[in-house]
């Protein structure tokens, strides 16, 4: 049985990454604001529009902390968020969704985000989705460097040099493996599991359009950032 250590310097790695994953939390707390007030379908898409722009703010905020993503070339840096926006921000929204609450929250929750004006079609890939990454009971460790890995993905549209970027998420992808099988040593396939929502995502994230234009209210409007980070 090999033995799993994490190098000083993947410690340290995994320190700068979830320090600045945790720093650069979304201002205010959407899920506390979902449970406080029922919304209209208007409000609701109001409230996505600025949670997705913050988002967005906030993903550029943290990449500026990933040790080699700022000596990438600069166009790969913009296209590296460009394609990862959207699932970052799905990603996060899991994230608070399978956050431990108070008993009775989490249906409150989901409840609210049922009705909030997204399209019936689209309501129950969204939830398994977020129940699967709920079901991971994930660190906040492997939350940052999954974020992490998910933003270093090679083969986004328009990355020149794939290689410098696959050479950055092996380097996140090794410190996740040894993480997960020291956090969940019963479960050897955890890792591959965790890989495997990454798949998920990605399917979730191709609807992005068509869930924010059938949202059930009339005038669509987004804000600049995300007409450009969102294919609206
Ligand atoms: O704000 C949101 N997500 C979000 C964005 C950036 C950072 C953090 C976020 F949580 C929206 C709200 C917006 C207001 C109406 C209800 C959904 N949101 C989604 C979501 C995201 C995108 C589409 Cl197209 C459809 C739903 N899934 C959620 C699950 C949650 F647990 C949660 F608390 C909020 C969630």
């Amino acid at each position: 049985k090999e033995k799993v250590e994490i190098t000083k310097e993947q410690q340290a790695l995994m320190k700068i990454i979830t320090d600045a994953y945790n720093r650069h939390q979304i201002p205010q707390d959407v899920a506390k604001k979902l449970l406080q007030d029922q919304y209209s379908a208007e409000e609701n898409f109001l409230l996505l529009t600025e949670m997705a722009t913050s988002q967005v703010q906030v993903l550029v905020e943290f990449t500026k902390n990933i040790p080699g993503f700022l000596s990438l070339d600069r166009e790969d840096q913009i296209a590296l968020l460009k394609g990862s926006a959207v699932e970052a921000m799905f990603l996060r929204s899991a994230q608070v969704f399978s956050r431990k609450m108070p008993s009775g929250h989490t249906e409150v929750l989901e409840e609210r985000i049922r009705k909030s004006g997204i399209s019936e079609e689209f309501i129950t890939p969204m939830f398994n989705f977020y129940k699967s990454i709920g079901e991971l009971h994930m660190v906040q460790e492997e939350q940052a460097l999954l974020t992490t890995v998910t933003i270093l993905t090679p083969d986004r549209p328009y990355v020149k040099d794939q290689q410098a970027v696959e050479r950055l998420q092996e380097t996140m992808l090794d410190v996740l493996r040894k993480l997960c099988v020291l956090q969940h040593p019963q479960e050897p396939q955890y890792f591959a599991r965790l890989l495997g929502r990454l798949t998920e995502l990605r399917t979730l994230s191709h609807y992005h359009t068509e869930m924010l234009v059938s949202w059930r209210m009339n005038d669509h409007k987004f804000t600049p950032l995300l007409c450009e980070i969102w294919d609206v």
